[in-house]
Formats: C-alpha cells, structure tokens, sequence
C-alpha cells in the first residue's frame, strides 16, 4: 500500500500499451474486457464474497471518516493479536497468491519480481498499524499516496480487490483462527486508508496522472553513474528537495524515485543523477540502457524536506554519493531566496575524488556564493580525507547547533550523520533527511523525513535489482 507499486491493480488504460523497447506489450482486448467487467461488477463482487465466505464476510459499512474512524481502538485489537497474522512476509504472500487466483490478469500488471512490491507494503502494514491512533497523520500520508497512484490507474474497486485479498489472506496464514472482531479491525484500516488515498486522487484530478518525458542528455559521469536531463511534454512543477517517481519503458510497471538535482529550469528541463545499483533494476535501465531520444514516465513531485520552512537559520547539507542531487538543487534554491548574512555548509562525501562527478557543477556554485563552505570527504583512496568519514567531519569542522541539516545518501551515512548531529545539540525537528528504513528514530521522533510515512525512498533503489 505503501509505494505506488503495490495496491493491488494498475489497470489504467494508459499502462496497457506500454512499449517495451521494441518488444511491444500491448494487451489484447479480452484482457481489456476482463477489467471493464471487473469495474462493472464492483458491487456484486461484495455480495458474492460474502455469500461464498459467510464466516469471513466482509463489513459492509462506509469508509470510516476522518471524524468518525476510532483508529486507537483498531490499533489495540490489531496490536494485541498480531501473532496469528505475522510474519507480515507470509501474510503479504497470501495476499497476491489469493489476489491473483481470483484475478489473474492482475498480475501481469505488477513488475516482474515482486520482492518490492511486498517489501513496501510490509512498511505500510507497520505504519498504519503504529499510526493508527493518529488517524490524521494516516490520511496525510494516504492523500499523497493517492495522488501518486493515479499514475497506476488505481481505481476504488481496487481497493476492494485488495480488501477480499486480505480477508482471505488472514484466513489463510491463521488456518480460520482470526477473530472476526480483529479482521473487521483490520478491514476497517485499510478501509480507512483507501478513503484517504481516494480523497488524494480526486484533489489532483487538475493534473496528469503522471508525466511523459523525453531524455534529451544523457551524460556518464562514471562508469555506473548517469546525469540525466528530461523535457516533460506538460510542465512539471516541483520545489527543490523534492523527487519524482519514475518508470523506464525497459522495466514496466517499476517506479524508482529520483530527486531533481536542480532548481526549476526555465526551458522547462529536469535533471536527474543516478547511480547504478546492479544488474537488471531500474537504475540498471537508466544509466547504461537509455539514450537520448527514449521516453520515460513520471510520477508527481513528492517529498517535504524543501527551505519552505526553514526558519530563515543557516544552512547545513549533508551529501552522500548520489545523494549529492538534492544538496545541489537545495542549495541553488537557497542561492536564489537567500537573505543577506545567511550562509550554508555543504559536506560532500564520495568514495574517491573521481566520485566527485559533478564538480563542474559545484565550482559554478562556489564561485557564485561567497557564503557557501563546501568541504569534500573523500573515504578512500589517494586523496581520502583526514576526518575519515562525513559524520566526523562534520564533528570537526565547528558548531553546526543553530543550524538546519539537510542530510541525502546512503542509507548508512544519512544514519551515522544524522545521530552525529543529534549529538552535536541540533534539535531533531531540524534535521531533515531521507527515510531510513529501520533507523532508530532520534528522542523527540519529530525530525521530518520524505515522503511523510513508512521508510520508502531512495534507500529503496537497493533494493531494486
Ligand atoms: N539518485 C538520487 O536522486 C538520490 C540518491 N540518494 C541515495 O544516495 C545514495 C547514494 O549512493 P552512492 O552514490 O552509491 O554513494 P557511495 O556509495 O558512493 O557513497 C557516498 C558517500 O557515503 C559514504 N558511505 C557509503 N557507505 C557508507 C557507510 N556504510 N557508512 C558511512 N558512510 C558511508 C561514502 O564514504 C561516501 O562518502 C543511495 O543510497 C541513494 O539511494 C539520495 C538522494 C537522492
């Protein structure tokens, strides 16, 4: 539920005649029918599955409301009687095995290997289930979710199809043993989460489901990393900090996020920089199999970790790696909303100075602002720093405690830096940073990541091959 990915149907007709590099995927008309009759059906479904499965039919009230939905409660009955229905892998197993019996169509319309997929949705089952009792932070997070998912042709019968899935998967994994009591809970959060997902799509009717972009460079800068520039057909807003899923026609149905790693151009351009994770994902696609010319697609702007709220302080960024796309785009903002006597850090790592793969970039930005300090880490290697790694440095290289940190990299740096700057007496709730998944959160648990919810991001993209 989490990542786009994973609600279980993309049954939009635009994704129906993807191109596969040559290998054309257009779907044939039966399989087009099958899904107009599945939305014909949507109501009937309900009853049949209630008829077929008496004992585990399914609630039929509305979707709880805002107002009205008492997530506490369904968090305490869900919470107390977990053991029936985890590992959450196991339970997720059943869910796409009951899901594509009943429709098996619907799995030609997830990518290949499910392991993200499943993996995601695992993260969102956590975090509904740990927010529940914060049902307001749930729907913030479903409304972008919703929004996101319009790009999937994610449609409210889906989340039908997805409810059945659970119900039966419950059964399933605990051989009948769940309480009718807890399933309904369980019911009612999903619910609960589909209407928030609902409300997001029909706020961003305004806008395309997703954008078509076409790469017009396509620059590598090392061996397994491109800098990559796309023009969208229709125009792309975004802030600064903020990322953007996207799909290669070479891997349907997978969407890896990228942040823009520059301020908003005025040809219209986007700039993506990416790294190569291993063989056969996304980033596989992006940086050694596409070329200047191929198509793409991409979802809406995402993310919070903007200078929208900065509090006007100093500016501290914190890059690793690849990471180093939003600490460019983050400080070209600052560069030009920058009040007088404001001045920022940057800590760059890299492996190796030829990892450094955009520095004509960042002398352009040095020259330009005298109130920009950039210290490069460099971890190995001739030329590898004396602070040893970027946390250290930063340690090292004076009082960062006023400041606010933006910290972007590997998911190891992002954590070693982020509890190095806790240490150092920055407050949490200034530091921003990418999710971690199973990072320790810091005392006050009020620092702000991206995306608001479970750990889905960037971290991610090793995950993807
Ligand atoms: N492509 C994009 O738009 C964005 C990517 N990211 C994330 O940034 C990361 C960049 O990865 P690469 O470029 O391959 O980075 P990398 O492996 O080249 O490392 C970059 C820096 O992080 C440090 N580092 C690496 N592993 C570490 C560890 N275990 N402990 C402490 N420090 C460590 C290195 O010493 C180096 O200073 C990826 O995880 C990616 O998901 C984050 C934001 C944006």
């Amino acid at each position: 539920m989490t990542a786009a990915d994973e609600i279980p149907g993309r049954c939009g007709r635009e994704e129906s005649t993807i191109m596969d590099n040559g290998n054309s995927r257009t779907r044939d008309s039966r399989k087009g029918d099958e899904y107009h009759a599945l939305l014909a059906r949507r109501d009937a479904m309900r009853l049949r599955d209630q008829m077929l499965a008496p004992s585990r039919a399914v609630e039929k009230t509305k979707s709880p409301t805002y107002d009205a939905y008492d997530g506490a409660a369904d968090q305490e009955l869900i919470v107390q009687n977990l053991a029936a229905v985890t590992p959450f892998s196991e339970l997720i197993a059943h869910l796409y095995d009951a899901m594509f019996e009943r429709h098996p169509y619907l799995r030609q319309l997830f990518p290949e290997s499910m392991e993200f997929q499943k993996a995601h949705l695992e993260r969102a089952f956590w975090f509904l289930i740990e927010h529940l009792h914060k049902p307001e932070e749930i729907t913030t997070f479903c409304t972008q979710l919703g929004r996101d998912h319009r790009k999937l042709g994610v449609q409210p019968v889906h989340f039908q199809v997805f409810e059945v899935a659970l119900s039966e998967a419950m059964y399933r994994m605990s051989g009948g043993r769940v309480d009718q009591e807890v399933e309904q809970a369980w019911l009612r959060m999903v619910r609960f989460a589909a209407a928030g997902m609902v409300a997001g799509s029909k706020r961003a009717l305004a806008e395309p489901p997703a954008w078509h972009g076409t790469v017009t460079s396509h620059q590598l800068r090392r061996p397994d990393l491109a800098v990559i520039r796309v023009r969208t057909a229709e125009p792309y807003p975004y802030q600064p900090g903020q990322y953007a899923t996207i799909e290669s026609p070479l891997l349907p149905h997978t969407w890896r996020p990228y942040t823009f790693a520059t301020v908003p151009a005025p040809d219209g351009e986007l700039e993506f920089h990416i790294r190569r994770t291993g063989p056969g994902g996304v980033s596989d696609a992006m940086t050694l199999h596409t070329r200047v010319g191929d198509t793409l697609r991409l979802g809406p702007p995402q993310g919070t970790a903007t200078l929208d709220d900065d509090q006007g302080r100093d500016v501290l960024i914190v890059a690793g790696g690849t990471g180093w796309a939003t600490g460019r785009a983050l400080l070209e903002d600052l560069s030009q909303r920058r009040a007088p006597g404001r001045r920022a850090h940057l800590f760059l790592g890299a492996r190796t100075s030829e990892d450094l793969y955009d520095a004509q970039a960042l002398s352009r930005l040095e020259n330009r602002c005298p109130w920009l300090r950039v210290v490069p880490v460099i971890s190995d290697g001739p030329g590898a720093s004396p602070d040893g790694s970027v946390a250290e440095a930063i340690a090292r290289h004076g009082d960062f405690s006023q400041h606010i940190a933006y910290v972007s990299g590997p998911p190891a740096m992002v954590t070693a830096a982020v509890w190095r700057l806790a240490g150092l007496g920055l407050p949490a709730d200034r530091i921003r940073h990418d999710p971690v998944a199973g990072m320790v959160p810091l005392p006050s648990h009020a620092q702000r990541t991206r995306p608001t919810g479970p750990a889905v991001g960037h971290m991610a993209e090793g995950a993807q091959v």
